[in-house]
């Protein structure tokens, strides 16, 4: 299923975090969103998960509106995971990832065995069997992202959202996380009994309550949205071209796949800094800055000395992996430009400028 983002906005507190941004994701691709520091990726994350309310635009899953649709429903079509993540309670692994199969469970909420066969696998998944026991609470860093992860592949969404998954997990780990959102990408999605009984429930619509301000009710029973859609999509996976850096050479196996009639994988949009990472696992990338969508493509053809040094502030070089043959990125600082110079006027008058009479010393 694809996601579209079309020309959204934020505004918060009179300040336009995101403008007029648009990103969209075919059915089965890996998808990067990057930028500098403080650029918009969350906030825009954000938007697309259900956490916030967009001033302008719309967030479309399979083509129909996310915010027009009810929670329960925009839940079993999308998962996500926050860059910060609001389940710091006091519950054991196990009940962290349980959460994940809410949207699919009837208002009484009882697990089947499906969904403790989906749980325990999701676990597995990420290596993270043998901390089913554990207190949440009790988990280091990167052990806590990967049960976030695995309660995210619980959901077993068709199109997952995540910021920075990569946070807390040392090398290994993130090359481990990525290759798994890659192959989920490729494998075909056929639903599964417990999706197909979770639709015959009706909505609910067991919300939490929208905090002021700009959030809106997510998923149940948690901050985060949790999906799951039953629907096979066939989708284009056509991205647009924004701007001079731009190309369209990215139309992807999951556009030929769709066109051939096979079901397309998981559809995965995900804010990445490491930019040799998102360079390896991703068919395209966005570039944020300044809350603009300022280049899109191929990595290779995004990824460029010019705009690296551009929007990073960094000298970039880039170089094959001897092996694969991919690209990889060295970097160095770019020397800042020198400060401007006083002008002589500035230092004839700074000279003159009375100073403020120093402290009296006891
Ligand atoms: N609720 C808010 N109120 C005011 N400013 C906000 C709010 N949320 C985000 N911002 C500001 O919007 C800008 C974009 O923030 P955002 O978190 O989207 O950036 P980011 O690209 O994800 O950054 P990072 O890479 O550091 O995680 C920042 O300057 C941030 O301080």
């Amino acid at each position: 299923m694809r996601i579209d983002i079309e020309n959204l906005s934020v505004d918060i507190a009179g300040a336009r975090l995101v403008a007029d941004a648009t990103v969209r994701v075919g059915s089965g691709q890996v998808v990067g969103l990057v930028g500098p520091n403080g650029s918009g990726k969350s906030t825009l994350l954000r938007c697309a998960y259900r956490a916030l309310r967009p001033s302008a635009g719309a967030v479309l899953l399979g083509g129909d509106d996310l915010h027009a649709m009810s929670p329960r429903e925009g839940a079993r079509r999308l998962a996500a995971l926050p860059q910060e993540s609001s389940s710091e309670f006091d519950f054991t692994v196990s009940e962290v990832v349980a959460m994940g199969r809410m949207p699919h469970q009837s208002a009484t909420g009882r697990a089947s065995d499906g969904d403790a066969r989906a749980c325990a696998a999701a676990l597995a998944r990420v290596s993270a069997g043998h901390l089913a026991g554990r207190g949440f609470l009790t988990l280091s860093g990167g052990e806590k992202q990967r049960v976030l992860i695995a309660r995210a592949l619980a959901q077993q969404p068709r199109i997952l959202i995540l910021d920075e998954p990569t946070n807390h997990l040392d090398i290994a780990q993130q090359l481990e996380v990525l290759a798994l959102l890659r192959a989920d990408a490729e494998t075909p999605h056929h639903g599964n009994a417990a999706t197909d009984a979770a639709a015959q429930v009706a909505a609910t619509g067991a919300t939490e309550p929208a905090a002021p301000g700009a959030t809106e009710p997510t998923a149940i029973g948690a901050t985060e949205a949790a999906a799951m859609g039953a629907t096979r999509a066939a989708a284009t996976g056509a991205t647009k071209a924004t701007g001079s850096r731009t190309t369209e050479a990215a139309e992807t196996a999951a556009t030929e796949a769709a066109a051939a009639g096979a079901p397309a994988g998981l559809t995965v949009l995900t804010a990445l800094h490491d930019l040799n990472l998102a360079a390896l696992h991703c068919d395209l990338l966005y570039v944020i800055a300044h809350g603009r969508i300022a280049a899109s493509g191929a990595p290779h053809d995004v990824l460029t000395p010019e705009l690296l040094a551009d929007i990073f502030q960094v000298r970039a070089h880039r170089v094959r992996h001897p092996e694969s043959g991919a690209l990889q990125l060295l970097f160095d600082r770019l020397p800042r430009p020198p400060a401007p110079r006083a002008s002589p006027n500035a230092a004839r008058l700074a000279s003159t400028t009375p100073t403020a009479p120093a402290a009296p010393t006891h």
